[in-house]
């Protein structure tokens, strides 16, 4: 029987995040892949890569993270952008050298390979990478020691992180190696027995799951580098040299919640009494209105500069905000991007016109 060629692992660690970074290759190749690398480490682990003797050829992100800025784009600058090419999740809707989804297979090199599992909840596209001998999984922010990741932002949905971790993780042997995406109370590694047995979340039934994470992340206290990290990490950190800012999205995707779609408006009444800021992303398509509105045009194409100019104009991430366009479709990505930014009390209006009708104008 062929026996094959032990894989090697190293694990890096990220203090400001507390996120891993794994780099793996086979004993029988130079080849090396790295899984979740942070911008601002990019210079050691091509250092610890070099002292490895290994040769960097494949970047695999588990999903967009909202906290630290991927080094994807900067080891590609540094190595060379055609021989290092960058993975992540089709469902991501991320931009990357590869776009992979479940079951895909990643060569490591000398036969040995990464099985993806889509691992969905935390985020839409979060994946992991199982080891063909099941000996370990790469779970990103699916699992952590002892926790797992929240679910309160970018499309999380914690009944189906639940679902993902029973039926792709936690259904692993016993013994199989569980590897986070961070740890925050200095744990490196986990298995499988171990997180079945004692993760105080994960062996809850799946409604106690659903009930303590939607009462335990409430929308409040966001990753601090969020409004950073997620353009950057849209597009795998490959930044613009002239502007310095995250290269502009082709084709200006943006994972529209459902709560942002225009037929689900609710309570609009409601916001304007509050006192929401009501913005026009229409230049004055979307009917009037007698009260005051921003114009704040949409820029299809430019995101961050949407973004710079309504943080200019809307400072404060708690003001209520209510977005109008002429449909409610530029609004609906307008509310998912200044929601992706760090702002909490987002409506979709539609257009102005609806407004004034809500209100009984
Ligand atoms: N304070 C940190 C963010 C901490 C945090 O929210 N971590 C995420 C993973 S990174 S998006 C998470 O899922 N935590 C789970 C938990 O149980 O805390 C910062 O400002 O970056």
């Amino acid at each position: 029987m062929n026996k094959q060629p032990p894989l090697i692992m190293r694990q890096l660690f990220d203090r400001s995040s507390c996120t891993y970074t794994y780099i793996v290759k086979s004993s029988g190749s130079s080849d090396a892949l790295l899984i979740d690398p942070v911008l601002e480490h990019v210079s050691r682990d091509i250092s610890v890569l070099s002292n490895m003797s290994a040769n960097l050829t494949k970047i695999l992100n588990t999903h967009v993270h909202a906290d630290h800025v991927t080094g994807s784009g900067a080891l590609k600058e540094r190595l060379g952008s055609t021989a290092v090419q960058t993975f992540i999740s089709r469902e991501s809707g991320a931009v990357a050298d590869v776009l992979v989804t479940n079951n895909d297979k990643i060569d490591i090199g000398d036969g040995r390979f990464l099985t993806v599992r889509s691992t969905p909840g935390h985020t839409p596209g979060c994946i992991s990478f199982e080891t063909d001998d099941q000996a370990s999984v790469f779970v990103g922010d699916a699992v952590l020691i002892g926790g797992c990741g929240r679910t309160d932002f970018q499309g999380g949905d914690s009944a189906q992180l639940y679902d993902s971790v029973k039926e792709k993780i936690l259904s692993l042997p016993d013994e199989t190696n569980i590897w986070p995406g961070h740890d925050y109370n200095g744990r490196t590694v986990s298995t499988v027995k171990e997180e079945n047995t004692f993760n105080p979340r994960l062996t809850l039934k799946k409604s106690e799951f659903v009930n303590l994470m939607d009462t335990k992340f409430d929308g409040s206290n966001y990753p601090s580098k969020i409004d950073a990290s997620l353009p950057a990490n849209m597009v795998c950190g490959v930044f613009s040299e002239t502007t310095k800012q995250p290269v502009l999205h082709p084709g200006g995707f943006l994972w529209v919640p459902e709560k942002f779609k225009p037929d689900k408006m609710v309570k609009l009444a409601e916001r304007v009494k509050a006192g929401a800021v009501i913005c026009d992303l229409s230049s004055g398509e979307g009917g009037t209105y007698s009260g005051d509105s921003l114009d704040t045009p949409w820029h299809e194409n430019d995101h961050s500069l949407f973004l710079s100019e309504f943080k200019a104009k809307v400072p404060d991430f708690d003001a209520p905000v209510i977005l109008c366009c002429k449909t409610g479709k530029r609004a609906s990505k307008g509310c998912a991007l200044l929601e992706m930014a760090g702002y909490r009390d987002l409506t979709n209006g539609i257009n102005l016109k609806n407004v004034a009708e809500e209100i009984g104008e």
